[in-house]
């Protein structure tokens, strides 16, 4: 019987273990992947030194299991980043924050040695954009740059209304994008004033990706 998306995300779950370095910290992404993901990780717990985590949801999920999370600016080295992602390209350039918290995820993927991304294969694109691209936004600037996205990008950018995030900010979806620079992109998008973080994971990007198929997991790299 071919393989649910829910088994799918927990076989790239299971899998991420493997990369697990015993005695480090573990950045710990957010989403229902990185949630199979920590049910994993509470199995070996007493192995890692604790963890990082880029959500609250995500560091409550840890504490309930009893896993320690700790304050970023405690922590000089996390070894390696697990997360998940909305999509992803054959370079393994992401799509990020269709649960909003971008932000922190991209502050631990960037102090993360190795980041290790959980998806499985509906989230393959040959050019990101389908799922629309979130921009973390300071509130009183989401009109300017909701303006400027369409002026610089095109894209129909559509306010998350009433979500807020971990950060007190809110958030921009951007409709009918074609990334097909997502380095390019990233880095201007990050240009707009009142922007905080973009969803495009591209200049730090997934160094492994583990993809769920019908047929198990698969190892992507570059
Ligand atoms: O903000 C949320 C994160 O970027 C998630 O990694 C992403 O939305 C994927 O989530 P899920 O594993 O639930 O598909």
């Amino acid at each position: 019987m071919a393989m649910t998306q829910d088994e799918m995300k927990q076989a790239v779950a299971k899998a991420a273990i493997d990369y697990v370095v015993p005695g480090t910290i573990i950045g710990v992404g957010t989403g229902s992947t990185a949630n199979y993901f920590i049910d994993e990780l509470a199995k070996i717990k007493n192995k890692i030194e604790g963890t990082v985590a880029s959500s609250e949801a995500s560091a409550e999920r840890l504490k309930g299991h009893g896993i320690p999370v700790l304050d970023l600016n405690s922590v000089d080295e996390i070894s390696v980043y697990v997360d998940g992602a909305d999509e992803f390209d054959r370079h393994l350039h992401l799509t990020k924050g269709g649960g909003g918290a971008l932000t922190r995820e991209k502050i631990v993927a960037a102090v993360a040695d190795k980041f290790v991304c959980i998806a499985d294969e509906t989230k393959k694109v040959d050019i990101l954009g389908k799922f629309p691209l979130p921009i973390e936004v300071i509130p009183m600037a989401r009109s300017y740059v909701a303006r400027e996205i369409v002026k610089r990008f095109g894209g129909e950018p559509v306010w998350r209304e009433g979500f807020i995030t971990d950060n007190g900010n809110v958030i921009l979806d951007v409709h009918g994008l074609e990334i097909v620079d997502p380095v390019g992109m990233e880095r201007e998008l990050n240009n707009i004033v009142g922007t905080v973080t973009n969803g495009l994971f591209a200049q730090r990007k997934a160094d492994i990706l583990l993809c769920g198929t019908a047929n198990g997991v698969e190892v992507l790299t570059d």
